[in-house]
């Protein structure tokens, strides 16, 4: 096990407090709203240290570490992942790469959902979808072939999400000519009316943050059916637009969004995700919610209070390592 080797000689008679350090690799982006002083101070007064990782050189080399958080891509990123721990099998990698690596392909990234309890109890669904490797196909006269059956409108998204602004950039898709011109490999998903409103599901581990967020207002059928009209519209970062007027908007109940957290992120093997929810405004049969997207680590500087629920979760994972003799003292905060 790794435990941090620099505790300089204490001269007072309390023994010092073991400090323990957690090693992150990010983008720099991610790192400037993740990392801020307040959340080191935080740490700190809990003998926690961040420390970050340089992904240029051997992560084993580095260190040593108690935990390590990532979130970076890529082949040679997971292989010194791997490498570092073949050598430190007790340090927890938060995530482990080929749990994450599910969840970096939109077309399998919602398989899971079929098997959570609420799913089969009919309370949470996903969009009917099909995955499109030849754009050509969409062209041509059997398009409807390559369709699988899917109703317009439908939300076109790159398949691969490599925290490229382009794997955000995804189009609203009217009408058959509007499916010209997209770049494959894509997902096609049929886009299910919700009444303008998405509710973003923060993860983090056994704690789950409900927020509201705009999202693409509903489609009449007229729309589908209006030549006039573009047959396609592209958009990016939905979300980031101010949310709703919050007293208009039935959030989901806590308890259902904890239970479907709780479901989500066990059969995932991840502890750091977020999930879009929507409610159906006309469901389709008895499932009223449907998942539409999991992000792994998202940003969490835009979840309310993040930075207790953040430190308490490491604590829990130093708490729970194999062997560890050191008490490390907790937070007070509510769990799924
Ligand atoms: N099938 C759908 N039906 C209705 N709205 C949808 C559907 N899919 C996506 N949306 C809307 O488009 C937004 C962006 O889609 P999605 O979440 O898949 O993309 P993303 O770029 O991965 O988003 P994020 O920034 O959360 O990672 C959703 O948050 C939601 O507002
Ligand atoms: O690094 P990529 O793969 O692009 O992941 C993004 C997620 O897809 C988004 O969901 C995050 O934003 P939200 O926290 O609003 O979901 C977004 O949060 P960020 O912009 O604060 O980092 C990213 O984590
Ligand atoms: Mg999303
Ligand atoms: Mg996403």
């Amino acid at each position: 096990m790794a435990a941090n080797s620099s505790s300089p000689a204490d001269s007072s008679s309390s023994p010092r407090p073991h400090t323990y350090t957690i090693g992150y690799a990010m983008l720099p982006n991610k790192h400037d709203t993740f990392v801020q002083p307040s959340f080191l101070d935080l740490a700190a007064r809990h003998s926690v240290r961040l420390e970050a990782v340089d992904a240029s050189r051997p992560l084993a080399e580095q260190g040593p570490f108690d935990i390590i958080v990532h979130k970076l891509y890529g082949q040679a990123w997971r292989a010194q992942l791997e490498a570092f721990s073949a050598l430190h099998p007790d340090v927890p990698v938060v995530d482990p790469p080929a749990a994450i690596e599910r969840i970096l392909d939109r077309f399998t990234m919602l398989d899971v959902v079929a098997g959570l309890g609420v799913a089969t109890e009919g309370a949470v669904a996903t969009p009917r979808q099909v995955f499109v490797a030849d754009a050509a196909a969409l062209a041509c006269d059997d398009a409807d072939a390559a369709l699988s059956g899917l109703r317009f409108p439908l939300i076109a998204k790159p398949v691969e999400v490599d925290g490229s602004a382009a794997s955000h950039d995804l189009c609203l898709v009217y009408r058959r000519e509007g499916l010209r011109g997209l770049r494959e490999p894509v997902v096609l998903q049929e886009f299910v009316n919700h009444g303008g409103v998405l509710f973003k599901v923060y993860v983090v581990g056994d704690h789950a943050t409900c927020v509201m967020r705009s999202s693409l207002p509903d489609v009449a059928d007229a729309r589908l059916h209006d030549l006039a009209a573009d047959a396609a519209a592209p958009f990016a970062n939905i979300s980031l637009l101010p949310p709703p007027a919050a007293g208009d908007v039935e959030m989901p109940p806590q308890d259902f969004v904890n239970r479907v957290a709780r479901e989500l992120r066990r059969a995932l093997g991840l502890h750091l995700i977020n999930f879009d929810l929507i409610r159906a405004s006309d469901p389709d049969g008895d499932a009223k919610y449907l998942i539409l997207d999991i992000n792994y680590c998202p940003g969490y500087s835009k979840m309310p209070g993040f930075e207790p629920v953040v430190l308490e979760f490491l604590l829990e994972l130093l708490r729970n390592r194999p062997g560890h003799e050191q008490p490390c003292p907790a937070l007070a905060l509510a769990r799924v």
